[in-house]
């Protein structure tokens, strides 16, 4: 028998979803805009329509060169959370990216990020105020920008043990030494080309020096091994003291230069997470990784080797990602349930370990 739909289920239907987008800069205004194009087909996937009912950013005369209602945009992000469902935080940093967070679960909005610095640092306060609130917190762009990465680790494989997750998840750093190898570029030109790419933080120290990649190791390692890994804890070393002459040396020796970051669980349970430059065989497969791509191996006790690969970085490629958390949270919220956005409880000891690379690492 076919029911009839009742007028309320109908305009239901109807009613818009509110988000409420904090950020409109390399990522924010990628979002916005495929928000804006594809809104007939996100709103056909989700059920009802997603309504952008205001953007939060630091100056309202900046040029942004996107067609977009000037009316959106507002400097009280404060405001702007009190009055939507879904908040996408992509300011980035800790403050004011926490307090809006926080603020935003306790008006009962759900909240997708790609802030990787604060849920590095954070996290655990982010999730319980969202498990309080009874509110999704999703955070896919946050890791390797449009890879999915995190959804398989945390779902996917949450039935195997992963033993260890190994890879490049720096599109700066990696499009800065891949220059250097096939170019000969300088360092600075070379970080210089990347900002105006996109792929830089706002200031590109946490890309060159490994917080950036320090802080993805964290998130990785905190839902493969299910336990809390805080940036802090992980053993890093950036890419500023990588010569020339060390690219040329490396690349004599039939290597290349990468900057990677491994994860790994030791056979007592220790949890060792370190990021750093290392040489690795140019016949290795992180060796093709060019330019801005990331590329991910995890390896699990059933399933074996795996390997993601893409865009790590820019506008587009990390908007895909936003906008597959928003279009989950939203049909959520349509559905009136919650994903498993947050690591599970840990499981693991969280006491970690960082051992000091040696200058010919292998991968
Ligand atoms: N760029 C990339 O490739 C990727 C970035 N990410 C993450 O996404 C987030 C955003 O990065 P990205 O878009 O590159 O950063 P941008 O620096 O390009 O944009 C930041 C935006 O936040 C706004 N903003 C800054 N401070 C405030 C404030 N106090 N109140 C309101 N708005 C503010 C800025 O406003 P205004 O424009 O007015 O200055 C700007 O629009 C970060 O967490 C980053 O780590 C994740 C994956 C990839
Ligand atoms: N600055 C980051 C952006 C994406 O996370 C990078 O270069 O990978």
């Amino acid at each position: 028998m076919i029911k009839e739909q009742s007028p309320t289920m109908e305009s239901d239907k109807q009613t818009p979803i509110r988000i409420a987008l904090l950020g409109c800069g390399v990522v924010g205004g990628a979002v916005a805009t495929l928000l804006t194009a594809n809104a007939a087909d996100l709103a056909a996937r989700v059920g009802r329509p997603l309504q952008l009912v205001g953007i939060g950013v630091r100056r309202l005369d900046r040029d942004r060169g996107l067609d977009l209602d000037p009316a959106l945009f507002t400097l009280d992000s404060e405001e702007l959370v009190t009055r939507a469902d879904i908040v996408v935080e992509v300011i980035g940093g800790i403050e004011p990216a926490r307090s809006l967070i926080l603020r935003a679960f306790e008006h009962g909005a759900s909240v997708v990020t790609a802030n990787k610095a604060l849920l590095a640092e954070d996290g655990p306060t982010l999730y319980a105020a969202a498990d309080a609130a009874g509110v999704d917190l999703y955070y896919e762009a946050a890791v390797a920008g449009a890879i999915p990465l995190l959804r398989p680790l945390r779902e996917s494989l949450a039935g195997d043990d992963v033993t260890k997750v190994l890879g490049i998840v720096n599109g700066t750093t990696n499009y800065v030494l891949d220059k250097m190898d096939s170019t000969g570029a300088g360092f600075t030109e070379a970080v210089e080309a990347a900002q105006a790419l996109g792929y830089a933080e706002a200031d590109p120290t946490a890309d060159v020096e490994g917080f950036d990649a320090a802080a993805k190791a964290a998130i990785l390692a905190s839902l493969a091994f299910h336990t809390r890994v805080s940036a802090q804890q992980v053993y890093r070393e950036g890419i500023t003291e990588v010569s020339a002459a060390d690219v040329q040396a490396a690349k004599d020796m039939g290597c290349v230069v990468k900057l990677l970051a491994i994860c790994e669980r030791s056979e007592d349970g220790g949890v060792g997470v370190r990021v750093h430059p290392a040489m690795i065989p140019r016949t290795h497969p992180l060796a093709g990784v060019r330019e801005a791509f990331n590329a991910v191996f995890v390896e699990a006790d059933a399933a074996g080797e795996l390997m993601f690969y893409g865009r790590g970085a820019g506008g587009n490629p990390t908007a895909s990602a936003v906008l597959g958390d928003l279009v989950a949270v939203a049909r959520h919220r349509v559905g009136g349930g919650r994903g498993p956005g947050s690591p599970p409880t840990p499981t693991c000891p969280s006491s970690t370990w960082a051992t000091r690379a040696r200058a010919t690492s292998s991968a």
